[in-house]
């Protein structure tokens, strides 16, 4: 029964999380175990961005994408099968099951009238009162001394001229789509530009990446963003970088996408837009001011490394803190409250924080970049060891890409490594651990990896440094 913000005291937690993100359900299994009384509120779906349209279903998408490549590409292998047709409605319908059933086992996870207690509705703080914060949802008005903010983001929309006078498609509702697309023009080239390019291209329609900056994935070294983009300029993804969009005009159905890069206009004729220039945080619409919450000019929550906010009792995990906005580091940021609020409080956001790109070839990646490295002034050796040189990545027709790995000069410890492979983001987990465990490049070098495996160069390219000891 909801209970009216002026009928009555207002229910009490231990603890209040906005948000079924990616922290906010373990964090409400954690506490309830511990024996705290907690409420957690959503506003729509449990699982938030990654598991209703963000990794899982767009994992799923890629992996029916994969499917396809690999069919059209059996004549390679000695294998026929004739010509593909690629079922779009169906490969999103699938992409919709896999999404659904992940969401219904976390909605199975909560028992009516259990602690954690689950509220259906949109959350804002509405300042103290007698025990802690108040938070209306709806005409309910509840109370508890510790808040927890996991509202994550939304599509960051950019402001071109006609872009919101006709449908675009975004993160948000590409799930919705069951006809496939004629031409897709990208707008934006990083994280979700390139996976969704890649996607769109391989179930079979014309796709234009625009990015404002002359290389993909702004962050990456210029070697590997630009080793990625020819991999998908094979596959016919077009590129428009350095560019500018001036404005879209939607007509009957149709976008036309007026493009600068330099003293070049043109005119891109497309079915649709997509737009991934980035992501703005939910915390338009939640009540900060009337705690005085400190937000940046993006409403990014300013938190310190054990995500307290600015006011006590108030803290914020996964996307809306800013900084990596990733499901594992959501999902570590439930670790770290799990242990400010019921633990010892010795875990910290200092962490070392992977992460991956889906495309074929996949990057995953961890630690610092050349680039970083080397503005950062660090003494530091890079080797580079390319796929084609692994006996595995042959056998299995992905001879593409390479892996860098960087060490420092003086102690030969780990700084990073970027492996542009087939399976690059799992990969890349061997110099996440090594990084974590302080081990010296040789602890890789000298240990034995099983032949033929993709992780022979993953060691292989730890050997390069002893072939050339100069290397710098
Ligand atoms: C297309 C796409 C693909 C991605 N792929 C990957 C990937 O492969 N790997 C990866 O690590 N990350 C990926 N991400 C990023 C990942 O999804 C996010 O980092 C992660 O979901 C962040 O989780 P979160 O808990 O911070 O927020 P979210 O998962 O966004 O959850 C926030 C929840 O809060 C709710 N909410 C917001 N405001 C209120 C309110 N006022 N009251 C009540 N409820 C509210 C929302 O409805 C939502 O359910 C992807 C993101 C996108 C968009
Ligand atoms: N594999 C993964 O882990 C994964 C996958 C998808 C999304 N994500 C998360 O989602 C977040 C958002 O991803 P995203 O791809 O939307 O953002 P992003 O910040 O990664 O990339 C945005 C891109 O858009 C470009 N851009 C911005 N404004 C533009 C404009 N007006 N015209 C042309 N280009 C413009 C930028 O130069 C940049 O390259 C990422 O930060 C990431 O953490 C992660």
């Amino acid at each position: 029964m909801t209970r009216a913000a002026n009928d009555g005291p207002p229910r009490l937690f231990d603890v209040v999380i906005i948000g079924a993100g990616q922290a906010g359900v373990p964090l409400a299994h954690d506490l309830a175990s511990a024996g705290r009384r907690v409420l957690l509120v959503e506003r729509k779906h449990l699982g938030g961005s990654c598991v209703n349209f963000g990794c899982t279903p767009t994992k799923a998408a890629l992996a029916s994408a994969q499917v396809a490549h690999d069919a059209r590409h059996a004549a390679e292998f000695g294998v026929r099968v004739g010509e593909v047709h690629v079922n779009f409605a169906d490969v999103m319908e699938r992409a919709r099951r896999v999404s659904r059933e992940s969401r219904q086992g976390l909605e199975a996870s909560f028992d009516p009238g259990g602690d954690p207690a689950l509220l259906r509705g949109h959350a804002r703080l509405a300042g103290r009162g007698e025990h802690g914060v108040l938070v209306h949802v709806g005409d309910e008005v509840v109370e508890a001394p510790a808040i927890v903010l996991n509202t994550g983001t939304r599509s960051l929309v950019p402001d071109v001229e006609g872009l919101r006078d006709g449908p675009f498609l975004h993160a948000g509702n590409w799930l919705e789509l069951d006809e496939r697309p004629e031409h897709v023009v990208m707008l934006g080239g990083g994280y979700i530009g390139v996976e969704m390019s890649q996607f769109y291209r391989r179930v079979g329609a014309r796709v234009t990446l625009v990015d404002r900056g002359e290389h993909l994935l702004g962050r990456e070294d210029e070697d590997v963003s630009d080793a990625l983009r020819g991999a998908l300029e094979n596959e016919g993804v077009e590129f428009r970088l350095a560019s500018h969009v001036e404005r879209i005009a939607h007509d009957a159905g149709a976008v036309r996408v007026h493009v600068t890069s330099g003293d070049r206009r043109d005119v891109l004729d497309a079915s649709h837009v997509f737009v991934a220039t980035g992501r703005r945080p939910n915390t338009d619409d939640l009540g900060l001011e009337t705690l005085g919450v400190r937000v940046n000019e993006q409403g990014v929550i300013e938190v310190d490394e054990r995500l307290s906010t600015s006011e006590p009792g108030v803290w914020a995990a996964g996307d809306v803190r800013g900084g990596p906005m990733f499901t594992h580091t959501a999902w570590d940021d439930y670790r770290v409250l799990a242990s400010q609020l019921t633990g010892d409080g010795s875990r910290t956001t200092r962490r070392l924080v992977p992460y991956g790109v889906f495309t074929d070839p996949q990057l995953g990646r961890v630690g610092l970049s050349e680039r970083e490295a080397r503005d950062a002034g660090r003494a530091v050796r890079v080797a580079r060891y390319d796929l084609n040189r692994n006996g595995k990545a042959n056998e299995l027709g992905r001879p593409d890409g390479f892996i860098k790995l960087l060490v420092d000069a003086n102690d030969d410890l780990l700084l990073g490594a970027a492996v542009l492979a087939s399976q690059g983001a799992e990969l890349v987990h061997v110099y996440v651990d090594l990084m974590n465990a302080d081990a010296p490049r040789a602890v890789l070098a000298n240990a034995v990896h099983v032949h033929p495996t993709l992780s022979e160069a993953v060691q292989s390219v730890a050997r390069e440094f002893d072939r050339d000891p100069q290397r710098s």
